[in-house]
């Protein structure tokens, strides 16, 4: 995962996955715009596995989080950029600067499919569980990024063990996708919640406590 290599950087003109608008308007009497993208909803799933009491996550480098670790380094790297051109980074930061946890997740770009058949999809293709839409517990959704995408991401809660694992997971190879599956204990789950050395999505913190709050209770003393 971490052999990153010809790094370059350009704008972005058209994309498949986000569009850029302004929307202006008047509030109040006063006349105000704001720039954000158009993109795609999304699903995650906090899988928990009963068989070894803990969850399980996925682990990837995602570009976005790299660049802004880069531009800490390099507050030039956006800078002084024409339409076509790319600029190639010269030596670039490791690749796990941009490696984070999360739980496992997905667009929702497939029309016919609803949000849970989403989600199963993701749980197999990401982690390896074969997972049916009748065993999710919807959680709850709520914005991501409003200032930049407004997009609603669905949450969903579902428990494995060991007998649902297929053997795969780590992504669609096709798509380009190379993930990692993590486990993380369940008595190491808050410590690591807070751990801001674990570079993680604020949906992995807010799951954890909502099992704590929710499911921990009521799990069988072992
Ligand atoms: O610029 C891009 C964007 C996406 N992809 C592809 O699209 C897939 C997207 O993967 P998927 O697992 O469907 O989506 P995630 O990246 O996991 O979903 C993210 O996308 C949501 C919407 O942006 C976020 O809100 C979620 O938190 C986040 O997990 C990738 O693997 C790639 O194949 C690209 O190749 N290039
Ligand atoms: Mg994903």
């Amino acid at each position: 995962m971490e052999a990153i290599e010809e790094l370059a950087v350009q704008p972005c003109t058209s994309s498949l996955y986000l569009r850029p608008f302004r929307l202006s308007y008047r509030q109040n009497g006063t006349k105000k715009f704001w720039d954000f993208m158009r993109t795609h909803d999304s699903v995650s799933i906090l899988i928990f596995n009963t068989s070894r009491q803990c969850f399980v996550m996925v682990k990837q480098f995602r570009p976005a989080v790299y660049m802004c670790e880069t531009e800490r380094h390099h507050p030039q790297v956006f800078e002084s950029q024409d339409k076509e051109s790319f600029t190639s980074l010269e030596n670039p930061l490791p690749a796990v600067v941009g490696v984070t946890y999360e739980l496992c997740a997905g667009i929702v770009d497939k029309p016919g499919l609803s949000l849970e058949e989403i989600a199963c999809e993701e749980v197999l293709e990401e982690c390896g569980y074969r997972v049916s839409t009748a065993e999710l517990r919807r959680i709850t959704s709520y914005r991501s990024g409003v200032g930049l995408t407004g997009s609603r991401q669905t949450l969903f809660y579902a428990e494995v063990n060991d007998q649902m694992r297929t053997g795969g997971g780590g992504g669609q190879p096709e798509e380009g996708e190379l993930i990692e599956v993590v486990e993380i204990p369940l008595g190491e789950s808050m410590k690591f919640a807070y751990d801001e050395t674990f570079p993680k999505t604020m949906g992995v913190i807010f799951s954890f406590m909502w099992f704590h709050n929710n499911i921990a209770p009521k799990l069988p003393k072992k």
